[in-house]
This record gives C-alpha cells, sequence and structure tokens, in this order.
C-alpha cells in the first residue's frame, strides 16, 4: 500500500508578520519546511512526499534547495486559496490507493512515534488524527460574560492527519466551507468519524515570533 504525505505550506504566514514567508525562515540555520520534510523522511524513506506551495514561492524553493544541499525527493502542487484548496491541489498528485497523511508544513517537530502510530492506526481506523491534552484552565466568552468549561472535554489538534487515500478525495470533493479547518472536520463532514491517538507536545505549529523562539529552544533541548 502507498503511504502519501502532503505537507501543505500555502499559507500567507500573516500572523508571523515577517517580509519571508514563514515556511522559508529558519530555525537553527535551516527552514522551518526543510526539518518538516527531513521528519517524515526520516521515519520512512519509502514515503511519497509532495510538498504544497504557492506557485510564486516555488522558484525560490529550489534555490533554498541548492544553497542548503537540500535533496530529498517531493513532487510539488501549487497552493490554493485556504488550506482546503491546498490540500485538493495536493490530492490531485494522489493516484494510487493508500495512506495520505497531511501535515502542516510548519510543524518541524513532530516525532517519528506520532507520525509511525498515526499511519499504523490509519490502516485499521481509516481516519487518524493527533492530539494533545488541554493544560490549562478553559474559559468559554459568553454574551453575559465568561465561564470556567470543563478542560477535560476538550483536546487540542494537531498533524499528521491521516486517511485512507479514497475517502480522502471523496470527502475534499465536498464544496468548502469556512468551518473545514483541518482535514478530519471535511472528513466528519463527509459522515466518517475519526480516531484520535496522542500527539507530541513539541509538535507546535509555527504561527507567532514567539512560535520561532520556542523552535530554536526545542533544538538546543535536543542536541
Ligand atoms: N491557503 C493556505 C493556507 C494555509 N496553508 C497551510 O496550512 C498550515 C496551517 O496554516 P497556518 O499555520 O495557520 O498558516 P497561515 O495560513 O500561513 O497563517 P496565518 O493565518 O497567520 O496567515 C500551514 O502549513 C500553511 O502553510 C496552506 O497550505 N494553504
Ligand atoms: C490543521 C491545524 O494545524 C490543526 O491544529 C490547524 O487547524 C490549522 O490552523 P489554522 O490557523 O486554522 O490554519
Amino acid at each position: 500500500m502507498v503511504h502519501y504525505a502532503l505537507i501543505v505550506a500555502g499559507g500567507k504566514g500573516l500572523r508571523m508578520g515577517a517580509d519571508l514567508p514563514k515556511q522559508f525562515l529558519p530555525i537553527g540555520g535551516k527552514p522551518v519546511l526543510m526539518r518538516t520534510l527531513e521528519a517524515f523522511r526520516a521515519y520512512d524513506s519509502s514515503l511519497k512526499l509532495i510538498l504544497v506551495l504557492p506557485s510564486e514561492q516555488q522558484g525560490f524553493w529550489t534555490q533554498l534547495c541548492e544553497e542548503h544541499h537540500f535533496h530529498i525527493e517531493h513532487e510539488l502542487a501549487d497552493g490554493g486559496d485556504t488550506r482546503f484548496h491546498s490540500v485538493q491541489n495536493g490530492l490531485a498528485l494522489v493516484t494510487t490507493p493508500g495512506l495520505v497523511g497531511v501535515h502542516d508544513g510548519v510543524r518541524p517537530f513532530v516525532s517519528s512515534s506520532v507520525i509511525r502510530r498515526c499511519y499504523e492506526l490509519a490502516a485499521i481506523h481509516h481516519a487518524v488524527i493527533p492530539v494533545v491534552d488541554v493544560v490549562e484552565t478553559v474559559r468559554e466568552v459568553t454574551t453575559a460574560g465568561s465561564r470556567t468549561v470543563d478542560r477535560n472535554a476538550y483536546k487540542l489538534v494537531q498533524t499528521p492527519q491521516v486517511f485512507d487515500a479514497e475517502l480522502l478525495k471523496q470527502a475534499y470533493s465536498q464544496p468548502y466551507t469556512s468551518l473545514f479547518t483541518d482535514d478530519a472536520s471535511v472528513v466528519e463532514a463527509w459522515g466518517t468519524s475519526v480516531y484520535l491517538t496522542e500527539g507530541n507536545r513539541e509538535n507546535i505549529k509555527i504561527t507567532t515570533p514567539f512560535d520561532l523562539k520556542i523552535g530554536e529552544a526545542l533544538l538546543e533541548c535536543s542536541i
């Protein structure tokens, strides 16, 4: 069975507010996106890697790969207006039955064991996502003010989100709605429930300048 990893990096990175798109920003001297692709290659050398990047950034990416002597084989697809549309574009390159893991290009600290578990469980459950516990108190903002809610009723969602390829392609044939914030929400709207497994806490989404600092610190800890 073919295993694909669809790495989406078609976003604008508005919350990072940097001149360079955040997937190209360095952590420990190496662009975030290279670290993410390396994490998947380290998990499985036979994985088919598809990278979704805005078409206007693809030339710069090729240049960066040359500068960094980065030779991990991957196919390129064009980014779309939303994450949903970027995933749709990447799925067009999924041509055989198998499993597809969709991963944010800006989550470079996903562990090999989480990737492995998601693919292994997806072979059984068809739709698997990694989650972590909420470790702080959570309040709901209401019209009257706010109130504490039961944190144990919630999980924080990560990627890779791994699915049977045919199921994911069918789910992504639905019309887009703004409620589709990840792949699980798309698959659920198609009528299939998702299986939760434990993620890794370091698997942060590099979203703001603060996350880059955390990323640098995580690298220092792992050296
Ligand atoms: N049109 C889009 C929007 C997002 N993504 C990807 O989806 C992942 C999660 O998105 P997020 O980190 O929130 O990225 P941005 O949309 O780029 O961030 P912002 O909302 O700050 O602009 C990222 O790897 C991002 O590149 C994508 O491939 N195509
Ligand atoms: C897919 C995701 O990373 C799961 O946590 C997340 O939903 C993407 O975040 P965004 O800010 O909505 O793009």
